[in-house]
């Protein structure tokens, strides 16, 4: 099975989005419409959604939405100023503000409270605060939400990545959500190869990327 490195999924995401037509908020539509395919709505009923502010952070927010329409209990939280917010997570966000869902946010250590609270009576987490665009070693208020999530999380759910794992290398920078499940987008990443252990069952599902995207820039890239 292709393994690829999260440039390489940002060119294909390019390609899709650039020279197909295929605006990004489709692809994360699909996105969240296969984490929810991968979840048992028999057995989950009451989920913590963690949220960054960038697309993957956009992912979670379109699976709490599909979830809250299908009438489960969703806290949704979201770690990172949302004046930083990417362009189709304000898209999904703003759609969960105009259908009034209570959003946290979860700025210092007293927010952490709420999360706790939150972790104790669900029955899932959703893990959707850094993808591909981990940049950095996860510090501060992320690194306390994370330990708490790991301490008291039921059951983990990442959405593309382990929150906290380079995607490229696998390594773990500072701390990462130790899932039980991850669902990662279209292909498998270099870093869940090398560092299977630490991702839980991992699933890879097709969001809807045509081969041409795919060849043309994984072919290109072999050029070089
Ligand atoms: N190509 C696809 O298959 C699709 C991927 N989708 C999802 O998009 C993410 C990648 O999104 P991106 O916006 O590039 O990055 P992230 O959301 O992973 O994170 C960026 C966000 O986080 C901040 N940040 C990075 N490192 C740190 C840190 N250590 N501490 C604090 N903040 C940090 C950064 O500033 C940004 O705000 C991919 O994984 C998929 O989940 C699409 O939704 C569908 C198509
Ligand atoms: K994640």
């Amino acid at each position: 099975m292709i393994a690829v490195t999260g440039e390489n999924m940002k060119a294909i995401d390019n390609y899709c989005i650039e020279k197909l037509g295929i605006p990004g908020i489709v692809l994360m539509e699909n996105a969240a419409l296969k984490v929810i395919k991968n979840i048992d709505l028999n057995k989950f009923n009451h989920f913590t959604i963690l949220c960054g502010v960038g697309n993957n952070g956009g992912d979670g927010l379109a699976v709490a939405r599909h979830l809250i329409v299908k009438d489960k209990k969703v806290d949704i939280f979201i770690l990172g100023n949302i004046d930083k917010g990417s362009h189709d997570f304000m898209i999904n966000y703003n759609i969960l503000k105009n259908m009034n869902i209570p959003i946290k946010y979860i700025d210092n250590k007293k927010d952490l409270k709420t999360l706790e609270e939150s972790l104790s009576k669900s029955d899932m987490v959703i893990d959707s605060v850094f993808g591909t665009g981990l940049t950095r070693e996860v510090e501060g208020i992320y690194k306390d939400a994370f330990s708490l999530v790991n301490q008291k999380g039921k059951y983990i759910l990442s959405i593309d990545i382990p929150s906290g794992m380079d995607s490229d290398t696998g390594k773990i920078l500072g701390i990462a959500i130790k899932p039980n499940k991850t669902i990662t987008f279209q292909l498998m990443k270099k870093g869940l190869v090398d560092n299977k252990n630490l991702a839980g069952d991992v699933i890879v599902e097709p969001i809807g990327m045509p081969k041409i995207a795919i060849d043309t820039v994984l072919n290109t890239n072999k050029d070089h």
